[in-house]
């Protein structure tokens, strides 16, 4: 196998253009899901028992599980697997623990409290994919930590398996994290019905989880109906490695995120051809012995990329243009590069830390900011599952602190009503003072001039 080859001169600048992602902007996914969100708000129910015949294959009359799926599916599933859930789950809710955020408040010395309310979001939808592979990991990562957050209603929509029913794994999951309200339904469909509802499902605040090209691109859509976490496409890792790295460790890695996606993007940051042809031959060995070969040949092929550099300074500026959803750093010393790291989802340091641990039990979040959004974006959090609401209390004394400058900025902004509402107040206080009265009030005021405009 043979992925794509750049050699860097040294001091030449990776450039974005060496680069071939899929990207969020897909005309023709956006299209179909348009027309899918088009159905389902028409259609309720109907649309979505259509498009899960058509997409999915199966016919899927009622669409809520069962309460007593759940248990079925804790007896159904091996209890190693259950064991393993349980132990992801306790490492995610621990470290989700730590993201939550407290309401805070301030008071000025002027006696006005300023502060922060943190409020969790009413209700959540959580898409776990289903079309590839299975998540039950998912349910996890988005599930727990709305819990955290102090989500009420958590709704899991995952689209059937060829035989109509959902996989126990993923059920078994959802009762691990408590989640109760599961739709057998997927793709576009589900996330239309999540954003406005049908006769069985009610609509949610806010829609998260990844998904393929058509989930992402309804995402899209409804955004600004519905709130959403971000648009999380195809898997992506960039390894660092410098000589002191097994190739073999290198090449499986890099193998783990290709078999989640044909369009999966991987790239190997290297210093040496000699290194970067030891870890083809040894993609090619694991190759032989993998139970996803097709997918993941197809993504080394049409979008892996082997950068080969001169120096890590190098190396690092390849990494930061890159902005990968994750990154390896499978060099000597790797902690001492974390500072010049600015772009990168999330960062596993040294030989020891595949990324799979993050993916499974680490903690952290899976749900990662891909496609180059690692510029700007953080991973999924318990950050996204609450809102704030800005409070303000202001005294007389306040008042009077301020009501020059709202009066001034708002004369010049030509809002007539904004600097009388100030004004008004501030006549109130000084009346007041002058006439000896404690504990003046704003609504005793009569209309007319206010002293200090
Ligand atoms: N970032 C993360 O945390 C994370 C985690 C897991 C998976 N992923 C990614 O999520 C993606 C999952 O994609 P998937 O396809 O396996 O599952 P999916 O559930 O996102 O998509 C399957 C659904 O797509 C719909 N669909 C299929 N073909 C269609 C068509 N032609 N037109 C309209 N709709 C159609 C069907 O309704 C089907 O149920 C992968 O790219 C994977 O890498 C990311
Ligand atoms: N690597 C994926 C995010 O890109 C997450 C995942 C789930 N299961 C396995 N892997
Ligand atoms: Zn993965």
């Amino acid at each position: 196998m043979t992925m794509r080859r750049i050699d860097l001169k040294p001091l030449e600048p990776f450039t974005s253009d060496f680069i071939n992602r899929s990207g969020a902007f897909n005309p023709g996914a956006l299209t179909a899901a348009t027309a899918i969100i088009e159905q389902v708000r028409a259609e309720g129910d109907a649309a979505l028992r259509a498009l899960t015949e058509k997409f999915d294959g199966v016919v899927i009359e009622d669409f809520r599980v069962a309460p007593a799926a759940l248990d079925a599916a804790m007896a159904e599933v091996d209890p190693k697997t259950i064991e393993a859930l349980e132990h992801a789950a306790a490492q995610i809710r621990d470290f989700h623990e730590r993201q939550k955020q407290q309401s805070w408040f301030f008071a000025r010395e002027d006696g006005a409290i300023v502060g922060s309310k943190v409020t969790p979001l009413d209700s959540v939808g959580i898409y776990v994919p289903g079309g590839r592979a299975l998540y039950p990991s998912t349910v996890l990562m988005n599930a727990l930590p709305a819990q955290v957050a102090g989500v009420e209603r958590i709704v899991c929509v995952t689209p059937p398996t060829k035989d109509g029913t959902l996989d126990a794994a993923i059920l078994a999951a959802c009762k691990i994290a408590g989640v109760t309200e599961i739709y057998t339904v997927g793709g576009a469909q589900a996330v239309a019905a999540l954003a406005y509802g049908t006769e069985t499902i009610r609509p949610v605040a806010k829609i998260t989880g990844p998904g393929n090209a058509f989930v992402a691109a309804a995402k899209k859509i409804v955004s600004g109906d519905v709130g959403i976490d971000m648009i999380a496409g195809p898997s992506e890792v960039c390894v660092v490695a410098d000589e002191t790295a097994d190739p073999r460790m290198v090449a499986i890695d890099l193998m783990a995120q290709a078999e989640h996606d044909p369009l999966a993007a991987c790239y190997l940051v290297a210093f040496s051809d000699a290194y970067a042809d030891a870890v083809e031959v040894a993609i090619d060995e694991h190759m032989a012995k993998s139970t996803r070969a097709d997918i993941t040949r197809a993504s080394l092929d049409d979008h892996g990329l082997i950068v080969v550099c001169t120096s890590m300074d190098q190396a690092l500026e390849a990494v930061n243009v890159i902005a990968p959803e994750h990154l390896e750093m499978h060099v000597a010393n790797a902690m001492e590069y974390l500072g010049a790291i600015r772009n990168a989802g999330a960062i596993f340091l040294g030989e020891w830390t595949p990324e799979a641990v993050g993916d499974y039990v680490a903690g952290p979040n899976h749900t990662l900011p891909t496609g180059g959004t690692a510029r700007y974006a953080s991973p999924l959090s318990v950050d996204d599952y609450v809102k704030k609401s800005s409070v303000i209390q202001y005294t007389p004394a306040a008042l009077k602190h301020d009501a020059k400058a709202v009066v001034q900025i708002a004369t010049h902004e030509g809002l007539w009503a904004h600097a009388r509402s100030v004004a008004l107040r501030l006549k109130a206080l000084l009346d007041a003072e002058q006439a000896g009265v404690a504990g003046a009030s704003a609504a005793g005021v009569e209309d007319g001039e206010a002293r200090g405009e």
